[in-house]
């Protein structure tokens, strides 16, 4: 098996990073880049395994996407109804995000697709799609009983109907593949969640002249005659990315950290809230807009945490970043209670079962699983030990943090990190 062994850090980190372009962002840039019919220059688009799977897509689909270096491209689209049958299956590889919003793009089109992806991707559930869609009259079918992949799109008989969806989960996924069905719809069509989620595809389809409504936990899309690509998108920082540095700074005695061009949208900041919450000291510097989505630098210095407890409620603002922040937990004076985190089950693993396996190894008795959430003893003794990634890249990537924080580890199956990070590791390296 590849393994990759982390040192513990024995003095600070300190530097400054570029973090690496938003992952939700840069899908969505090509994504509907590839529905407008003028070119869309894209710049520090996310080089990384999930949104090259996305990239590709798009150019099954008839679109051109003309790479000028690793972070910047040329997407030109032959208009929202321009999209051709592919000529082979789509495969979406480990992204839930592309395979989803591609089928609430795909559902309405007059010809028939086909999904694949990877492994992980086979087990996550995809009927919270097939569900909604299917009632505004798409034609999906997906191995049990309309839940999973391979999953077949054939064309509808008429003309999608708006609707208001109440969706039982809070997922940008779900909300953005109902939304982008609804622009080929007849009539207005309304998503509703429990607490909202992301807003990228709201404010992207601005961006492309479709104007959305929110009210609450609900957005609202009129049917859409005409999509005006804009000339530039300029994808601000990943702070799910951020995140690994923002603990490491946090918990890593002597670190000091200047964080460049993270995005700050308010959707995306419940890390910010939770590490201040614990006592971190975090600056957020030099706050600007940039194609409509917050940016800004931050600054983190190492600080002594204290326990903490959050729930549902926040969950949509960090639900990628609960593995590292539980890692800043298991460093915390204290317990930290995380509730209502049962959608950590259904990522690229069960990522509450892999922290609570794989934590313990490296902080026996530290970690308590519960059903939908975690109990962490911080300040229990921490031990050097190998541990799993599962194949899920924030686990590997948490794992690195406890382990330079903690007294080394050795990561098995680390290579994921290329799903999200791809400079991850040097970055650590370069930081030491
Ligand atoms: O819309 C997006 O870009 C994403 C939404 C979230 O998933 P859910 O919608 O399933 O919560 C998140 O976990 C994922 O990494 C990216
Ligand atoms: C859950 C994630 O992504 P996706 O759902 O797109 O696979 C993630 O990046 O943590």
């Amino acid at each position: 098996m590849d393994t990759k062994t982390i040192a513990k850090a024995v003095s600070g980190l300190k530097g400054e990073i570029q973090i690496p372009g938003d992952k939700s962002i840069s899908h969505r840039s090509v994504m509907f880049s590839a529905l407008g019919s003028t070119p869309v220059h894209i710049t520090n688009f996310l080089h990384a395994q999930d949104c090259m799977s996305t990239a590709a897509c798009m150019q099954s689909l008839g679109a051109k996407v003309e790479f000028l270096s690793d972070t910047e491209l040329i997407v030109t689209g032959n208009g929202l109804h321009g999209l051709k049958e592919p000529d082979m299956i789509i495969d979406a590889g480990n992204s839930g995000t592309t395979l989803r919003l591609m089928m609430g793009i795909l559902a309405p089109q007059p010809f028939l697709t086909t999904f694949t992806g990877d492994a992980s991707l086979h087990k996550r559930p995809m009927g919270r799609v097939i569900k909604p869609l299917s009632q505004m009259g798409a034609k999906i079918f997906g191995r049990q009983q309309n839940q999973k992949l391979p999953i077949t799109i054939v064309p509808a008989e008429g003309r999608f109907q708006g609707m208001t969806y109440n969706s039982p989960v809070a997922s940008a996924q779900v909300k953005s593949a109902v939304l982008l069905a609804g622009m080929y719809a007849e009539g207005d069509t309304t998503v509703v969640e429990p607490f909202t989620s992301r807003d990228h595809t709201e404010r992207m389809l601005e961006a492309f002249g479709v104007h959305t409504e929110k009210q609450g936990t609900a957005v609202t899309i009129h049917p859409v005659d005409e999509f005006r690509a804009p000339k530039e998108i300029e994808v601000p920082g990943d702070i799910s990315s951020a995140a690994y540095w923002l603990v490491a700074g946090a918990i890593i005695p002597g670190s000091d950290l200047m964080l460049r061009n993270v995005g700050v949208n308010p959707t995306r900041t419940g890390i910010l809230d939770v590490l201040k919450d614990m006592g971190a000291d975090i600056e957020v510097l030099n706050e600007r807009t940039s194609g409509g989505e917050a940016a800004a630098d931050i600054r983190v210095r190492y600080s002594r945490l204290q326990g903490t407890r959050f729930g549902a409620e926040i969950m949509p603002r960090l639900i990628d970043e609960i593995p590292v922040i539980a890692v800043a937990a298991l460093f915390a004076e204290g317990d930290t209670v995380i509730t209502g985190a049962g959608e950590l089950r259904v990522k690229e693993t069960d990522r509450l079962q892999a922290i609570t396996d794989q934590f313990n190894k490296l902080a026996p008795g530290a970690v308590e699983g519960q059903e939908d959430g975690l109990i962490i003893h911080g300040g229990r003794k921490i031990e050097p030990a190998a541990a799993f990634s599962y194949d899920d890249h924030r686990i590997a990537m948490s794992l690195a943090i406890l382990g330079a924080a903690g007294e080394g580890v050795t990561i098995e199956r680390p290579e994921c990190v290329n799903i999200s990070y791809p400079a991850f590791y040097q970055t650590l390296e370069e930081l030491r």
